[in-house]
């Protein structure tokens, strides 16, 4: 049985709404980013950047910025599903492969500013560790995966959307050195799962999301002058003193649900 998914604790004092991005001066907190792109795209290492960044770039004081994956809401295999995933024959490139209501709940219960402990995914075991990762009092919230735009319940939390776009021949030959490296795979098992399951997948549910982009990132983390104007972005919008941002006192530190 994988690890569940938790939350710690709620309300925390500290935490806070401050309403949807419906005008320049009410900046959500979290600042939800979903990050979607094939697989072995970079999504990871954008993010890893972007992360990097934004900590070194606090202006008055230190950002919290937490990476959360879409790995974490891959339903439960049952044992027949589980010896077909051992054999590269189990489609985890397909929508249905996610539990999207777990993953939804998820989403606005961190962009209620609860305090949640993700579990990280095991690519060798195919299923949720005890390893988990916990999110609270974030400033900025990546979600990055295969196909976080693909459910609309999902893709309308976001309040950045981007898609990281490198060439196919790039990504297969990186998800080849990942997977025989971190992931336990033998090349044949790679190369079978990627013909038959992930590429067909990419082409039919992860390609056509890139319309519902707000940018879209040529060549993933090489591309230095997309992830500096991204940033940039994140920080202009999140500068305490921006003109025509409500500035915070004492009340705002009061939790405020979305309706
Ligand atoms: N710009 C890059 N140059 C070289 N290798 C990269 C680059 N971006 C990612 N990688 C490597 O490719 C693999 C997949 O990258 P990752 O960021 O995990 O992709 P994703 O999250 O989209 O699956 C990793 O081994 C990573 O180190
Ligand atoms: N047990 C699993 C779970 C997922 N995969 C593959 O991972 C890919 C998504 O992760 P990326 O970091 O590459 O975005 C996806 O294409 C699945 O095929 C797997 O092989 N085994």
């Amino acid at each position: 049985m994988s690890t569940p998914l938790r939350i710690m604790a709620f309300p925390l004092l500290n935490a806070r709404y401050e309403g949807p991005l419906g005008g320049l001066d009410k900046v959500p907190r979290p600042f939800l980013i979903g990050v979607a792109g094939g697989t072995a795209s970079g999504k990871s290492t954008v993010c890893d950047k972007i992360m990097e960044q934004l900590k070194k770039s606090g202006l008055e004081h230190h950002r919290h910025v937490t990476i959360i994956s879409q790995d974490s809401f891959y339903r439960d295999l049952t044992a027949e599903e589980h010896e077909r995933a051992k054999k590269g024959e189990h489609n985890f490139d397909h929508p249905d492969s996610f539990d999207v209501e777990l993953m939804r709940r998820t989403l606005v219960d961190i962009k209620a500013g609860k305090v949640m402990e993700l579990p990280m995914y095991d690519y060798i075991a195919h299923k949720r560790t005890t390893k988990t990762t916990v999110i609270h009092c974030a400033d900025v919230v990546l979600f990055e995966g295969i196909l976080v735009f693909y459910f609309p319940e999902i893709r309308d939390l976001f309040n950045m959307r981007l898609f990281v776009d490198t060439d196919p021949d790039t990504r297969l030959s990186r998800r080849v050195l990942r997977d025989v490296e971190e992931r336990g795979r033998s090349l044949e098992q790679i190369l079978h799962q990627y013909m038959t399951l992930v590429k067909p997948a990419f082409e039919e549910f992860c390609l056509p999301t890139k319309k519902y982009a707000d940018v879209i990132i040529p060549r993933g983390a090489d591309n230095i002058v997309a992830v500096d104007l991204i940033v940039q972005h994140i920080q202009e919008l999140m500068r305490p003193n921006r003109p025509g941002r409500r500035q915070r006192n004492n009340s705002d530190s009061i939790v405020g649900r979305p309706h």
